[in-house]
């Protein structure tokens, strides 16, 4: 990948602190406000309507998670990505569940035609939200969804998707992340497997993207950049827990991680991955 842009990108991101509003579900919604305090961010978690003028004045960046959903979160998503429309406030959508229920995908277009920064999921999810085969379980990405073959089939979905959705980069994530935004595709393959065993970890990384958003990155330098940093916090984790790792010695590092990681000025050279032009 171009050294460059990551070193330049590097030395821009996480150094402001823009108000990153969050729709999300309650299961993760306490990890998704410390992760982005973490990185310099301030979180506000909220989903009545009745506030959302006065709110989008001040906010930077939108997350909208599906993650629990019921007709009135359906009513409040729906109504933040209006006023995000109406106030030009970068957003981003993580189409948690997707591969669950015909009723989050009907959700998920609608929202698309709103024109979000970014559409997200897991690697399942995302397959699923193309309209291929998937084996999503629940809000968990499956391996079978994971292999080359799998990856080439939905990079060149979303390639599709984006000629049809042109103002949207898409993300699926897993073992191996793609991006696609614009022309460009990215496989990145930075993290470890603990990351997948953690609930909230693709949620975060939603808010992350978000918040990256708000300080103004690029779409394109803010999904490389929060995927990439989140990942290798997630590799730092593992080298500390020692071995055999806890589960919950694996996130207290992994937290910790988010919130020293920016410190160390040359982070970027461990991001793994590569480009291609489309
Ligand atoms: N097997 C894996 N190896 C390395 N990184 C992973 C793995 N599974 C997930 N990740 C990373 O963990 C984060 C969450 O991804 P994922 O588990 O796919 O999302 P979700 O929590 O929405 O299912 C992403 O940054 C992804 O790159
Ligand atoms: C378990 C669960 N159920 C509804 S939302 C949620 C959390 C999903 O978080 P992530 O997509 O980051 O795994
Ligand atoms: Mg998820």
């Amino acid at each position: 990948m171009d050294t460059q842009f990551l070193e330049k990108r590097a030395k821009k991101v996480f150094k402001e602190s823009p108000l990153v509003h969050c729709v999300t579900n309650e299961i993760t919604c306490e990890s998704m406000a410390n992760a982005l305090l973490y990185v310099n961010s301030k979180p506000i978690m909220a989903d009545d309507p009745r506030e959302f003028q006065e709110l989008f004045s001040q906010t930077d960046a939108l997350l909208l998670n599906l993650g629990h959903l019921s007709p009135d979160r359906e009513k409040q998503l729906m109504a933040a990505s209006e006023y995000a429309n109406q106030f030009n406030t970068p957003t981003v959508i993580d189409v948690v569940g997707v591969s669950v229920s015909s009723l989050r995908k009907k959700l998920a277009f609608e929202l698309l035609k709103n024109k979000p920064q970014v559409v997200k999921g897991n690697t399942s999810e995302m397959k699923k939200f193309c309209g291929l085969s998937s084996h999503g379980r629940g809000v968990d990405g499956h391996v079978l969804d994971q292999g080359k073959e799998s990856l080439q089939e939905l990079a060149e979905a979303l390639q599709e998707l984006v000629k049809t959705y042109p103002d949207t980069s898409f993300l699926a994530t897993g073992a191996v992340d793609v991006i696609v935004t614009g022309d460009k595709t990215y496989l990145l393959s930075n993290g470890v497997p603990e990351l997948d065993k953690r609930t909230g970890t693709g949620d975060m990384v939603g808010a992350i993207i978000a918040a990256l958003l708000g300080q103004g990155e690029t779409v394109e330098s803010s999904l490389v950049m929060a995927v990439s940093y989140f990942n290798i916090c997630g590799e730092l984790a593992k080298e500390l827990g020692g071995s055999p790792i806890g589960m919950e010695d694996f996130n207290y590092h992994l937290m910790n991680e988010l919130s020293l990681l920016h410190e160390q000025e040359n982070w970027w050279q461990s991001i793994k991955g590569e480009k291609t032009n489309d």
